[in-house]
C-alpha cells in the first residue's frame, strides 16, 4: 500500500500524490455498493449464489453471501444432496452481522429459499436492512418453477405473494407470474395484464426473464417500471437455444441488479443483461454440442465468460411499449 512506503520524507510532492491516491481508494471503496445474497450454493456447477456471485463482483459489488441451502448440485441431477439453512440459522447470521455493525447494505437479493421458515423471515430482514439504509434496494427472485412445474414446497406460494409488495425489483418467469397473479398467461396481452396487477400491489419494477408464446425462435423478457408517475414498457425478443440451462434466473436477475444500478435506466439494464446472458449460454451451449450436454457439461461457462459479462455486446435490442 502506498502508505507504508512514503519514506522519511511524507511532505514531498510525491508522497502527498500517494496520499491522494490513498484517499482516492478509501472513497472508491466507501462508494462500493454492497449486496447480501441470500440463495441456494452448490458445491459443483453454477446456480443460486454460485450463478450471482462472480457477475455482481465483476461489475463492482462487494457481495456478502447467505447460502439458503448447501447442495452438492442442483436439483436436476439424478441426486441432490445436503443441508438446508433453518429460520434459527439465518437469525444468527444476521444477529452476528448486525452486532459487529455489517448490516449496511446497497442491495439484498433474494433466490432459491426451500423452506418456508427461512422465507418467512424475509420480509423483516427488508424493514431492518432498510432501517440502516433508507436507499437500501430489494431485489426478490420469486424462485418457484418453471414450465408449469413447481420445484419448492407450496407453502412458498402464499410467502411470495406477500413479499412481492415489498420487493423493489421483481424477477419471475412466465410460471411465477401466474403463480404470483393466480392468472394464466397465454399472450403478449395476459403478461401485461399480470404485471399491472404486481404493480398494483406495490412491485415497482417488474422484468419478467422470459415468456413463451409459441413461437419456437424467440422467448420474450417483459420489463415494467413505475416510478415518479412516469411509466416504462419494454419488450425484448430472444433468440431461442435449443435446449434448456439452469442457472439461467438466477444469473439474470443479478444482472438486472447490477445494471440498474449502474445505468438506472430500465432498457439499458434490460439490454446489457440479456445480451450478456445469450453470450454466457451460446458460449456454454457450444462447449456442449461439442463434448456432450450431459448436466456437468451444461453447467453455465460464466469464468470462461468473464470479459462479456464486463463488457455485453449488444446484439439484440428492447423495444417501448405504449402502456398508461
Ligand atoms: N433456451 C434458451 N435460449 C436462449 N436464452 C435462454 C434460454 N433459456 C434461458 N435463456 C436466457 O436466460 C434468461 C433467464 O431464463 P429463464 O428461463 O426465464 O429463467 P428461470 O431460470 O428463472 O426460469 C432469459 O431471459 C434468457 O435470456
Ligand atoms: C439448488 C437450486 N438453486 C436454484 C435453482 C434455480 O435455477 P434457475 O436459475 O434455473 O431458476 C435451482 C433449479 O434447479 C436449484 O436446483
Amino acid at each position: 500500500m502506498g502508505i507504508l512506503n512514503l519514506g522519511n520524507n511524507p511532505c514531498s510532492l510525491e508522497s502527498k500524490a500517494l496520499i491522494d491516491q490513498e484517499i482516492s481508494y478509501e472513497i472508491e471503496m466507501n462508494d462500493t455498493p454492497r449486496v447480501l445474497s441470500i440463495q441456494s450454493h452448490v458445491v459443483s456447477g453454477y446456480v443460486g449464489n454460485k450463478s450471482a456471485t462472480l457477475p455482481l463482483q465483476l461489475l463492482g459489488f462487494d457481495v456478502d453471501v447467505i447460502n439458503s441451502v448447501q447442495f452438492s448440485n442442483h436439483t436436476g441431477y439424478k441426486v441432490t444432496k445436503g443441508p438446508i439453512l433453518s429460520d434459527t440459522d439465518l437469525d444468527e447470521l444476521i444477529q452476528g452481522l448486525a452486532i459487529n455493525g455489517l448490516d449496511t447494505y446497497s442491495h439484498l437479493l433474494t433466490g432459491y429459499i426451500g423452506s418456508p421458515q427461512v422465507l418467512n423471515r424475509i420480509a423483516s430482514l427488508v424493514s431492518d436492512l432498510k432501517s440502516k439504509n433508507p436507499h437500501l434496494i430489494y431485489v426478490c427472485d420469486p424462485v418457484m418453477g418453471d414450465n408449469g412445474k413447481l420445484y419448492v414446497r407450496s407453502e412458498l406460494l402464499p410467502i411470495y405473494k406477500e413479499l412481492v409488495t415489498i420487493a423493489d425489483i421483481i424477477t419471475p418467469n412466465q410460471f411465477e407470474v401466474e403463480l404470483l397473479t393466480d392468472k394464466k398467461v397465454s399472450t403478449i396481452e395476459d403478461a401485461w395484464d399480470a404485471i399491472d396487477i404486481l404493480h398494483q400491489r406495490g412491485c415497482k419494477t417488474v422484468v419478467i426473464s422470459s415468456t413463451e408464446f409459441g413461437n419456437d425462435d424467440y422467448l420474450v423478457a417483459m420489463a415494467s417500471s413505475h416510478a415518479d408517475g412516469h411509466r416504462r414498457a419494454l419488450t425484448i425478443n430472444i433468440p431461442k437455444l435449443p435446449t434448456s440451462f439452469t442457472g439461467t434466473g438466477d444469473l439474470f436477475a443479478a444482472l438486472i441488479l447490477a445494471w440498474m444500478h449502474k445505468t438506472n435506466n430500465l432498457k439499458s439494464a434490460l439490454e446489457n443483461s440479456i445480451n450478456t446472458l445469450q453470450a454466457v449460454l451460446k458460449k456454454t451451449w457450444d462447449y456442449a454440442k461439442a463434448v456432450g450436454d450431459s448436466r456437468h457439461n451444461m453447467e453455465l461457462k460464466l469464468v470462461q465468460s468473464k470479459n462479456l459479462i464486463e463488457n455485453p455486446q449488444r446484439v439484440v435490442f428492447a423495444v417501448d411499449v405504449n402502456k398508461s
